[in-house]
């Protein structure tokens, strides 16, 4: 597996929280979806992986090297936070001033395009803009110094579905160079089922799970029982489980296999939602 980003026992340690030995790595030409409750530590590990935060233990390489000083590495990188971060009185177009400046490869056709394709216009006031719109600047200033690899931290949560759309379909266009990448932390697990090739699920500062969305989609499901199937169920078998006031709700990693074993058996689909939920709110089985 050909990787952009590596990630090797990330660790940092916090009063009362610690980013435990986070690894996963992002593929060229795939988008990774980063998903966890709130202060799981999916900015803690973006944070790191960018050298925003220092980090106690680990490593993290783009393209086989660590991250330096080195500017052609913060050329190749294009990172939008939930929060903008560019001065109230700027216009979009003296940000693209300002950027072309900043970056040796920046694309000013390409940056136009984008602040027609986002409706932003060109010469108001940051500060007058509405947070959707901010969030669409900063996307496009990440775009147009044309980066290899979006480091997107909940970067649509500010956005409309419409508009939503629209971004999801520019990041499927990124990926479609398989030199690109993408790695996002959403809570809106529906965008990541729409684009995301893997999912890495970060739990109370561990890696829980690193799958592609597909072994998600098409094994994973949920298991709907009583008490007494509950109990003659091959506990190998239960990822997590949460008991609601009719039922047991068991996740399996095998729906086909349960479906076949237990006749009659009522297994439903699980979304990345119902994952998520059963895992930090149900019990974990292993
Ligand atoms: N600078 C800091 N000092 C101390 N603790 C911190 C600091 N930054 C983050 N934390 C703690 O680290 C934990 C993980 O926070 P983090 O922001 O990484 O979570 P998250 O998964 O991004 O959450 P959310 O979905 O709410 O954004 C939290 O308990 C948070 O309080």
């Amino acid at each position: 597996m050909d990787a952009i980003l590596q990630v090797e026992n990330l660790t940092k340690q916090y009063a009362g929280f610690m980013l435990d030995h986070v690894s996963f790595s992002v593929p060229k030409g795939t988008i990774m979806g980063l998903i966890g409750e709130n202060g799981a530590g999916k900015s803690t590990t973006i944070n790191a992986i960018l050298d925003l935060i220092h980090k106690d233990d680990g490593t993290v390489t783009f393209w086989g090297q660590e991250l330096s000083s080195s500017r052609q590495l913060k050329e190749d990188i294009g990172v939008v936070f939930d929060g903008i971060n560019f001065y109230d009185t700027l216009t979009p177009a003296k940000v693209g001033k300002i950027s072309s400046a900043a970056y040796k490869q920046w694309d000013e056709y390409l940056y136009q395009d984008f602040l027609n394709r986002f409706q932003l216009p060109p010469d108001k006031e940051i500060k007058t803009l509405s947070k959707g719109m901010k969030m669409k600047l900063c996307i496009a200033v990440a775009l147009s110094h044309k980066p290899k690899l979006l480091i997107l931290d909940e970067a649509t949560s500010g956005l409309d579905p419409v508009m939503r759309d629209d971004i999801l379909d520019v990041f499927l266009d990124f990926v479609q160079d398989e030199n690109h990448s993408i790695l996002m932390s959403s809570h809106i697990t529906t965008d990541l089922e729409k684009v995301a090739d893997y999912i890495t699920f970060i739990h109370q500062g561990k890696v829980l799970f690193c799958k592609t969305k597909d072994e998600l989609r098409y094994h994973y499901g949920i298991f709907r029982c009583g008490a007494a199937m509950f109990d003659q169920l091959d506990k190998e078998e239960i990822l997590a489980y949460r008991k609601d006031d009719y039922q047991w709700n068991v996740l399996v990693a095998d729906k086909e296999k349960v479906r076949r074993k237990y006749k009659n058996a009522v297994v439903d689909d699980a979304t990345i939602d119902d994952i998520l939920l059963l895992y930090v709110k149900g019990e974990q089985a292993r």
